[in-house]
């Protein structure tokens, strides 16, 4: 059977691993596919750089406009990025019925429900493992292996520029620029890096997830989304001395009767779960299904190879089935398009969760006992209360001075609760004369 013809958009780092893992591993791939899997044609608005890559036997334009107008292409590869062009010509693609495989977590979380029709209208696939956690199959994994189960909830390490730039933080005690200028010099971050330390590129792929998970369309807009840009060096030291690690995670909750929760945001999570131990830049998936209890999915989210890997995994997939009845295909978000479910996000303050708190307090009688009457009031449960005196935070960059012997940090663990009566609470809190600084609050899981 002769090869089946793909283009290419976009070779840049995603694109140049694909490139070279597909030619370095062509004979096994073919052996797996059924049929060579060849790309003929690549786009790139840097001509003479991709040239450089692919070598001459492969035509290369700057227009993607030409790839998507050759009627041999079948599978067109968009790793351009971005909600702009990208939509258009992954549009545009659907349109003329060819195949699209993409890494674009932005794009789907964004525009998945319109681009998922049209694929459904058209009868072609849209493949996206390479979109959440990079090389990790945890699309495969979510929407077919773990098909029989009711997922309770998902929580993952699933932005590697993060997860790097918190680890080196920890380990080095190295300051933010420096470290993201590293996460950047090894390609891990985004073009524009705000979305991986604010939280966004996480919250994408939380998005894309939430709507396999449950059946539900994508709903980016309704996410909760909270980076790491506001992390102080004293917090994860204190979380250390209380047994727990922070980690940006991107959480997403079946709230039975009520809606789903997706939220992301820096989290406490227990020293001693596998997930807090992953380090660097690699990504980590916690998922919990009612039959299969907690299953866990680890590896390279990010990086030219690791994320090629995912999509040629996708670019054999749609090889195996370009020709299959459209019926007898997994669906795009795991449930048949007619049986998606209208279950809404809630909003966060019907969140539940537990917390750590840090009050920056001064060192009188009666603190204590008016912080604790007002969260008792708020019907929120502590679960430990820990004070360090100045000598035990001396040389961090808690933002409210160095601590003297009058004052002191008073560190608040807090079993589950509304996120609305924490913020009640908090408020209340924070109008307490005796409460000299901004109170710090990081949501905490136990992730049991
Ligand atoms: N880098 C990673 O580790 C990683 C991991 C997972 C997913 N992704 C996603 O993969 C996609 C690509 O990321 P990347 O890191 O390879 O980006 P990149 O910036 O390295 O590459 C993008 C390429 O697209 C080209 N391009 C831009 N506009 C174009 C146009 N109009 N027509 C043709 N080519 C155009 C650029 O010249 C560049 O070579 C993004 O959606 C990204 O979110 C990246
Ligand atoms: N910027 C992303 C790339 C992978 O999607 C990350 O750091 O994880
Ligand atoms: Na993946």
């Amino acid at each position: 059977m002769k090869a089946i013809q793909v283009g290419l958009l976009g070779i840049g780092t995603v694109g140049s691993g694909t490139f070279n893992v597909l030619q370095r591993n062509q004979e096994e791939i073919k052996r797996r596919a059924g049929r060579g899997i060849e790309i003929t044609m690549v786009a790139d608005l840097d001509t003479e750089r991709a040239q450089q890559i692919v070598g001459s036997g492969v035509k290369v334009v700057g227009d993607a406009r030409e790839v998507l107008a050759n009627p041999d292409i079948e599978i067109v590869i968009e790793l351009i990025g971005g909600y702009g062009i990208a939509r258009t010509l992954v549009m545009e693609a659907i349109a003329a019925g060819k195949h699209v495989v993409t890494a674009n977590k932005a794009l789907l979380a964004v525009h998945g429900t319109q681009i998922f029709q049209a694929a459904h209208d058209k009868g072609v696939m849209v493949a996206f493992e390479a979109a959440v956690a990079g090389g990790i199959p945890i699309i495969k994994a979510l929407r077919e292996g773990l098909t029989a189960n009711r997922i309770q909830w998902i929580a993952g390490i699933i932005n590697g520029t993060t997860n790097f730039i918190l680890s080196e933080m920890r380990d080095k005690g190295l300051d933010f620029d420096v470290v993201l200028k590293e996460a950047q010099a090894l390609g891990y971050a985004e073009a524009d890096p705000t979305f991986d330390i604010e939280g966004v590129d996480a919250a994408h792929k939380a998005t894309i997830m939430s709507a396999i998970a449950y059946g539900i369309p994508v709903q980016f807009d309704k996410a909760y989304v909270e980076g790491i840009t506001k992390l102080s060096a004293t917090d994860i030291r204190y979380a250390e001395q209380l047994g727990y690690r922070i980690k940006l995670l991107g959480i997403t909750k079946r709230r039975e009767g009520e809606g789903v929760e997706l939220r992301v945001h820096p989290t406490l999570v227990p020293a001693k779960r596998l997930i807090a131990n992953v380090e660097g830049a690699m990504n980590a998936v916690v998922v919990n299904g009612d039959a299969v209890g907690t299953t866990l999915y680890y590896g390279k989210g990010a990086g030219s190879e690791p994320t090629a890997s995912a999509v040629i995994a996708d670019l054999v997939d749609v090889t195996r089935l370009a020709t299959s009845d459209p019926q007898h295909r997994v669906p795009h978000l795991a449930f048949q398009p007619g049986q998606m479910r209208d279950v809404s996000v809630l909003p966060m303050e019907q969140v539940i969760t537990s917390y750590y708190l840090r009050l920056r307090v001064k060192d009188e009688a009666g603190v204590l006992s008016n912080v604790t009457r007002i969260l008792a009031d708020a019907g929120i449960s502590i679960n430990a209360v820990l004070q360090r005196e100045a000598d035990d935070v001396a040389g961090t960059d808690a933002g409210a001075g160095e601590p003297t012997p009058d004052h002191t940090d008073l560190i608040i663990l807090t079993h589950d609760t509304r996120e609305g009566a924490m913020s009640t609470a908090l408020a209340q809190l924070q109008a307490l004369p005796s409460v000299l600084a901004p109170i710090v609050r990081i949501r905490k899981e136990e992730l049991a």
